[in-house]
């Protein structure tokens, strides 16, 4: 489903990223953790053509994201805030989509009636800007516009970043039950070891912009985890 080929990215001299091979099959959950500057959201980018590889490619369902725009049609993504249109209150926001993806009302409705535990009475229809929201509420509107419109490939930086514990919890269910419901392939960076092993069925470690470890095995990611981070 994604393939990853030789990829490089150099900022001058310094080399960020040199991933020579990852597959990622179609369904898995797959996680990227990483010290501060490992080269995660910078991975995320370039996958998402938002960033140009200064060598190697990507593939999303065998297209080149960087030569065509077919990929985009079946692909959520919420890296950061500049994804969102900060001027509009986070209803006018999900009815642009909405329209975007050629969703009826209902279509809509659905789609937000999952999201009505993570949004806690928060979000919808409160008549706030985008730009007004608390970082985890922002997050939050991400998060459901990232999987509007029955995307097969969503990536999420760091979601369970400035949530509080209940949106935490929350959101690990929610993420479960898409995976399950809708066979969604999900890629998703973070620095919580615990959420990111829980959910996820495969863990990437970078380190210095190198893949160092796969893991595959449940029973196994927690320990190799805990002794690379913790010692
Ligand atoms: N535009 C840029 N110019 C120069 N260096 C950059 C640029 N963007 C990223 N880098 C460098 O690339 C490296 C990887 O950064 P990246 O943000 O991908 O790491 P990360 O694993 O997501 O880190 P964090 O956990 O802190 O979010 C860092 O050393 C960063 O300083």
């Amino acid at each position: 489903m994604i393939s990853v080929k030789n990829l490089k990215k150099q900022y001058k001299e310094t080399v960020v990223l040199d991933v020579e091979s990852l597959e990622i099959p179609k369904s898995e959950c797959f996680g990227l953790v990483g010290n501060n500057g490992a080269g995660k959201t910078t991975l995320f980018r370039i996958m998402l053509d938002l960033v140009r590889a200064t060598s190697g490619n990507v593939e999303i369902s065998g297209t080149d994201v960087s030569k065509s725009e077919e990929w985009k049609k079946t692909t959520g993504a919420y890296l950061d805030e500049h994804m969102l249109l900060s001027y509009l209150t986070a209803d006018e926001y999900f009815e642009t989509l909405r329209k975007i993806y050629g969703l009826s009302e209902a279509d809509l409705q659905a789609h937000l009636d999952r999201f009505t535990e993570l949004f806690n009475d928060e979000i919808v229809g409160k008549k706030k800007y985008i730009r007004d929201l608390s970082k985890g509420n922002l997050k939050k509107v991400g998060i459901a516009a990232a999987l509007m419109g029955n995307p097969e490939v969503v990536f999420l930086d760091e979601p369970f970043e400035n949530l509080d514990p209940s949106s935490q919890v929350r959101l690990k269910k929610l993420i479960l039950r898409e995976k399950e419901s809708s066979q969604i392939t999900f890629l998703i960076s973070s620095h919580d070891l615990n959420h990111v092993t829980e959910i996820c069925d495969r863990i990437v470690l970078l380190e210095k912009g190198k893949i160092i470890r796969d893991l595959r095995e449940k029973a196994e990611m927690m320990r190799e985890l805990e002794e690379y981070f913790v010692g």
